[in-house]
């Protein structure tokens, strides 16, 4: 066996790793199963899976080989028509492989074999997460609280009054900005009576009796009531759906409650990337001067978010944190953002340094890509918890908000269902918007509408198919979209007016390699843009040369995923300038920078946690597996106001229908509470 799986390495089919771990096993163990399952668990950890399915082993293709190779492997492993108790007992017999009660290299959980150590991660943090017990509070007390700050907003509704005589458009817009609920229930033409007779923002009060809370389903004020009692709150929800603003409100109510009791709780806002945590930073900083609460509330919650790593305290070369199981984190509520990102490992090490009283926020969009290291713990914790609240919760609920949830509960309920919460309405994309639209078709699969959708008059969004011609226009359009920064660099603007003009625009790939990948586009767009004389040809250095971070440097406080763009300073010496999240700037000589590459096009991975007015996505021509749904989906969801998709519409389809599916244990240790 361990000659097989050193000619797939010889043939590149196999990383060098997978074959030096079964190397390993098998001077432990020749059994040929333990050899072959050994480095296939090291092979699915590169692949993103957090584990080896048993059923994989007789079912799958082994190592993405064709079916015969994977038979012959199959054969040589002797278990080909072995049945699974004696596959597994067969396994559990290898000094190697233990059902994790020893210290062994791999671990086998019921039908799930693990290294040792992601196994580790795996059961500690459903453990973490499932820990701590609802708080019994004053439930009047944090109504009231939570009724301010969720207060009806009669001024927008008032100002954004659709110019319509039209009584279906008047009640949507009525149902869509009052979350209206239970709509049989209501008056309509009185409320549309009232919607359109009203003279100033004040007459729509009378709509507080006509439609009265308890008919209106605020899934954001839901949320943050949860809070109230929950030791662990995750929120989920796509672009715009007021996480941001949930959390600005859901802290206010805590922070409030707190100094009621004569507490001032220590919150920290974090996030896995300098990028996410500078765009949460900006985020909260709109939605405090929104907020209907006291002057000392609104000091107390931060307007500065940071990185992960920078919160747990790295140490240099090192892969364990300054602050972890023995010596905590000193702090009481904690927010991550963009938790989609954190993969499996990280969050470990950020539960393990929590306090046990801490409280976690986690904000995220579980629809996005999955981490780029092992594991998709948001998505899988959402799953475990999409069944529907507990008869208690629902119960609170309904104290805290006015609604009725009994048809959101179930007896079948876990308690992990009691701190989830999905946020569905967009407030930033509106009926028009064709961003919006085709974001929910792609995530919901929905590959059938999609020409449909680019054939509607959606002014934001548009199709091309690739081919010669199209493969020009992309290089307009980047030439176009790149142009206003490269001027503003001529017109000797300000560095922070530069940034900001840089990022009005990106170029999103699937690839790195090849004509529709980060280095061939990156070539082709500054040759075009040095033929319109707004860059130099020649030379690695240039005025205006955007640079990508592709290593974390914490001594240098850069981080993988930053962004910095090539300026002079007032001598006449380039420096390559980076916005921090707290919006100071960084000055680096080039030769100071770690490592790097230029990103006029970035791959859609690196894009997560950004946004940008116009994007433009090219997918490539060819179909590969790094096309899949959460790929495309994330990429169209960075675009603000304007989204350019270059692909073959096929590509497209079946990009789509391609969904990522990451073996892991988590979901059901939530469900099982195991160990
Ligand atoms: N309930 C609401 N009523 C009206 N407007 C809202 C509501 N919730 C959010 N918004 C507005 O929608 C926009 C997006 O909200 P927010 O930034 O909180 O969303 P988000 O989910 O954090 O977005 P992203 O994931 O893109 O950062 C903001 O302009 C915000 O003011």
């Amino acid at each position: 066996m361990i000659t097989a799986i050193k000619q797939l390495y010889q043939q590149g089919r196999i990383r060098p790793l997978d074959y030096q771990f079964a190397r390993f096993t098998h001077e432990l163990d020749h059994t040929p199963c333990v050899v072959l399952v050994a480095a296939l668990i090291s092979h699915e950890l590169g692949r993103g899976n957090l584990c080896l399915e048993l059923n994989h082993l007789y079912h799958d293709p082994l190592f993405e080989l064709s079916l015969a190779e994977s038979n012959k492997l199959r054969t040589l492993a002797d278990i080909d028509g072995m049945a699974e108790g004696p596959l597994i007992s067969s396994l559990l017999s290898s000094p190697v492989i233990s059902d994790g009660e020893t210290n062994t290299p791999m671990v086998l959980d019921g039908k799930r074999l693990y290294l040792y150590r992601y196994w580790q991660h795996e059961c500690r943090v459903a453990q973490q997460l499932l820990k701590g017990r609802t708080k019994s509070e004053d439930l009047q007390e944090t109504r009231r609280i939570l009724d301010r700050l969720f207060q009806r907003n009669y001024v927008t509704l008032f100002e954004n009054r659709p110019d319509t005589g039209d009584a279906n458009v008047l009640q949507e817009y009525l149902i869509k900005w009052l979350d209206i609920e239970l709509t049989k229930a209501i008056d309509w033409r009185a409320c549309i009576q009232t919607l359109t007779s009203a003279g100033l923002p004040d007459d729509l009060h009378s709509l507080d009796q006509l439609i009265p809370p308890q008919y209106c389903l605020n899934w954001q004020k839901t949320a943050a009531s949860m809070a109230a009692t929950q030791p662990l709150v995750v929120i989920s929800g796509g672009p715009g759906t007021g996480k941001t603003t949930t959390v600005t409100r859901l802290l206010a109510m805590l922070v409030e409650k707190g100094l009621n009791q004569g507490k001032i709780p220590d919150i920290r806002l974090v996030a896995p990337t300098g990028k996410a945590s500078a765009r949460l930073t900006e985020s909260i900083g709109g939605a405090l001067s929104d907020l209907h609460c006291g002057e000392d509330v609104r000091d107390l919650i931060p307007s500065q978010a940071g990185t992960i790593h920078r919160l747990l305290g790295v140490i240099p070369n090192r892969p364990e944190f300054r602050h972890n199981a023995s010596n905590p984190l000193h702090l009481d509520i904690l927010v991550v953002d963009e938790a989609s990102m954190v993969d499996l490992p990280l969050m470990r090490h950020l539960l393990d340094a929590l306090p046990d009283h801490t409280q976690i926020i986690l904000l995220g969009d579980r629809d996005q890509l999955a981490s780029v290291d092992a594991g998709s713990v948001l998505g899988d914790i959402c799953s475990a918890a999409e069944g529907g609240f507990s008869l208690e919760q629902a119960d609170t609920l309904e104290q805290l908000t006015g609604f009725n949830f009994k048809g959101w509960a179930t007896s079948q309920s876990q308690p992990i269902n009691d701190r989830f919460c999905q946020l569905q309405k967009s407030y930033r994309f509106d009926a028009r918007s064709g961003i919006g639209t085709l974001a929910k078709a792609v995530n919901r699969g929905d590959a059938k509408q999609i020409p449909h959708i680019f054939q509607q008059s959606f002014s934001d969004i548009a199709l091309h198919p690739l081919d010669e011609n199209s493969y020009q226009q992309l290089m307009s359009l980047c030439v176009q979209g790149y142009s206003p920064y490269l001027q503003a660099i001529q017109n000797q603007r300000d560095e922070k007016s530069v940034l900001h003009a840089f990022n009005r625009f990106r170029l999103l790939c699937a690839l790195r390699e090849g004509r529709l990948g980060v280095e061939g586009l990156n070539d082709r767009i500054r040759q075009a843009l040095a033929r319109k004389n707004l860059i130099p040809s020649e030379g690695l250095w240039y005025s205006g040369r955007p640079v990508l971070i592709t290593r974390n440097a914490h001594d240098l406080g850069l981080y993988n995923g930053d962004i910095g763009l090539t300026l002079p300073d007032k001598n006449g010496r380039l420096k390559v300038v980076f916005e921090l999240p707290d919006g100071s700037l960084k000055h680096l000589l080039p030769s100071r920078l770690p490592e790097h590459q230029t990103v006029f096009a970035m791959t859609v991975h690196k894009s997560q946690g950004s946004e940008f007015p116009h994007t433009v996505m090219a997918l490539p021509e060819q179909m590969t597996p790094i096309l899949t749904r959460e790929l495309v989906y994330t990429g169209i969801t960075r675009a603000k106001s304007r989204l350019d998709l270059f692909a073959p519409p096929q590509i497209l389809i079946k990009a789509i229908r391609q969904k990522t599916q990451r073996s892991s244990g988590l979901k059901d240790r939530l469900i099982n509470h195991a160990r």
